[in-house]
């Protein structure tokens, strides 16, 4: 995956991770944002309704090896399972199509984004920085994360948007937030976001029982889970109507619009030397294979170039 030459973009990514830097710290071979992880390998099995909606290599298969890796949010490697700042979780999945070709899908357990742009984002997080969040607000001393907010009604929305704590990776539901362009054997073009639903159901956590929960309860579970039987997942696909907005990761489409299913993963064990593997691995947020193209969405471009940055910052750790 090469490097954009936007000279903007660029800026603008190297912004990005240096703020997250400031926010939680710098912690070499480690990534600023999702840094507590653990990988899983296993198989993607396609369904039958795929071929209908994309003829990527994946969906023509009978399988396709996949890499998985689950997250905790913020920049802290050892952020407790338990901190209500570890959500939303990630959930990032690679499809290994052939030696060195492969697609990713980058997905996280809210269903939204704070903001529209990069920009706005990095406005975001410098208010963020700027706020001491252990006061209490004071209306006539408002912090800036407090006025950031007041002037962005879907950052807020997002911010106060319930993240409850899973009981395991494997009863959560993941988003991919940013749409993409899907492209069948006819040429037939579909915008869709995906949605990634565990066999198990979705469990969540009160605030007491996640208290009482260990700080690696989440990466311990998974472990033993894995050993016991292999772990499901749906990967589903919510379908654009003509006339909904396709590029802006703020806005949702109404729940009636049609899902249609891409697939099953099935993971089956722990990745050999995780650590290293995480290390080395740089998802692509953007699919990069014929039959799922990006969507217009000015996130997509800016992720690739911020984590590609990133992990390469990170492998030469
Ligand atoms: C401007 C918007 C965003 C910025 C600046 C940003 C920033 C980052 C950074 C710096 C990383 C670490 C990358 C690495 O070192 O490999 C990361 C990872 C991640 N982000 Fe984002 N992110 C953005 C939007 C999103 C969105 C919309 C989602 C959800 C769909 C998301 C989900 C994730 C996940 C799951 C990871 C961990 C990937 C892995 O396991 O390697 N991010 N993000």
């Amino acid at each position: 995956m090469p490097l954009p030459t936007d000279e903007k973009l660029l800026a603008l990514s190297n912004d990005l991770i240096q703020q997250f830097d400031t926010i939680f710290g710098e912690h070499p071979g480690f990534r600023p944002a999702h840094a507590k992880g653990a990988m899983l390998t296993g198989t993607f099995t396609p369904s039958s309704d795929a071929a209908a909606l994309t003829r990527a290599p994946h969906i023509t298969r009978a399988s396709t090896q996949v890499t998985v890796r689950f997250s905790n949010s913020t920049g802290l490697p050892l952020v407790p399972d338990n901190d209500p700042n570890a959500n939303p979780r990630g959930m990032a999945i690679r499809f290994h199509l052939a030696e060195h070709s492969h697609t990713d899908i980058v997905s996280h357990s809210t269903d939204g984004f704070p903001t529209h742009t990069g920009d706005e984002f990095l406005d975001f997080l410098r208010a963020l920085a700027a706020s001491d969040l252990s006061t209490p607000s004071d209306p006539a001393n408002p912090k800036p994360i407090e006025i950031f907010l007041g002037g962005h009604p879907a950052a807020l929305a997002f911010v106060q948007a319930p993240k409850p704590a899973p009981s395991s990776f494997a009863r959560e539901s993941f988003f991919g937030v940013t749409a993409m362009q899907f492209t069948n054997a006819d040429g037939t073009i579909r915008f869709g976001r995906y949605r990634i639903v565990p066999e198990a159901g979705n469990d969540h956590l009160d605030a007491t029982a996640v208290a009482a929960k260990s700080a690696n309860y989440l990466f311990d579970e998974l472990t033993e889970r894995v050993a016991a039987g292999p772990i499901r997942f749906r990967i589903l696909v919510q379908l654009a109507k003509d006339g909904d907005v396709v590029d802006d990761a703020t806005i949702h489409w109404p729940e009636d619009r049609p899902v249609t299913e891409l697939g099953t993963l099935e993971l089956t064990a722990r990745v050999a030397d995780d650590a290293h593997e995480q290390q080395r691995i740089i998802f692509d947020p953007i699919p990069r294979v014929d039959g799922i193209d990006p969507s217009d969405d000015p996130l997509l471009e800016l992720r690739a170039a911020v984590y590609l940055i990133s992990g390469r910052r990170r492998r030469a750790a």
